[in-house]
């Protein structure tokens, strides 16, 4: 039997990077992020669904989706995000149900799920357990600046854009504490695998 844990957390908590240690264990990991990046391409439904909703004003010189100017109307308007979201999470799901059902199908013992928006889209039904990647709010705010090199202002919008993680860790199964090192993180990836395995 198949365990199917969905991993979600807060925007740039730590999830890519707890999927690399999962993935490092050879457990499969199917990505929300990803496959929301690959349904939006030139040529997809939602692709021209995108253009006729936000206008050509967002796409760039080479026709793709302009994610930077896109993610600066959604992250700043939470009726255009909806209208987003609405396009593009059909798709996604629908994607993600395929992918689970071959790797239940090639009989994986653990199959992981990161779905940034697990509990904002209630997409808890599509999994067993539920593991929240937790870091404090300022460690939230740091790395999500760093990373995506953005104003204070623009990162505090994409935080707000989601559930609060400390809501989203009441609902836990399992929490992993990622405010430390990313040596301290997977110590506790790998004691999470054998005990959901065992
Ligand atoms: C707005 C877009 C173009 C910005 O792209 P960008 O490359 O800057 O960010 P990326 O896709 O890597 O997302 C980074 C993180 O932002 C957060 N995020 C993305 N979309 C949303 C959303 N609609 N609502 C809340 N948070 C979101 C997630 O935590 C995600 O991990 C892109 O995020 C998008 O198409 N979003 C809609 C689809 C979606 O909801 N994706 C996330 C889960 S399926
Ligand atoms: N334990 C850690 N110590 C230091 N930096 C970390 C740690 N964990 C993650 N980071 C860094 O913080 C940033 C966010 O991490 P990551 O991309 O894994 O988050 P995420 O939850 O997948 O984000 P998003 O949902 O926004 O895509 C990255 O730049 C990553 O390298």
């Amino acid at each position: 039997m198949t365990i199917v844990v969905g991993l979600t957390g807060g925007i740039a908590s730590g999830k890519s990077t707890v999927s690399a240690i999962f993935r490092e264990m050879n457990i499969p990991v199917i990505d929300a992020d990803q496959i929301a990046k690959e349904v939006v391409q030139n040529g997809r439904v939602a692709y021209s669904k995108i253009v006729e909703a936000f206008g050509k004003e967002i796409l760039q010189e080479d026709l793709e989706i302009n994610r930077a100017a896109l993610g600066q109307i959604i992250f700043h308007n939470e009726q255009e995000r909806q209208k987003l979201n609405s396009i593009v999470h059909p798709e996604v799901r629908s994607e993600m149900l395929k992918q689970k059902e071959q790797l239940i199908a090639e009989q994986y013992q653990l199959v992981v799920l990161d779905i940034p928006l697990l509990f904002e889209s209630k997409l808890t039904y599509l999994v067993d357990q539920v593991i929240v990647v937790h870091v404090n709010e300022l460690v939230q705010l740091e790395r999500l600046q760093k990373r995506n090199n953005l104003s204070k202002e623009d990162a505090l919008a994409r935080i707000k854009s989601q559930l609060p993680l400390t809501e989203k860790a009441k609902m836990a199964d399992f929490i992993i504490d990622n405010n430390g090192s990313i040596d301290e993180t997977k110590e506790q990836v790998i004691k999470l695998v054998s005990k959901l395995t065992n």
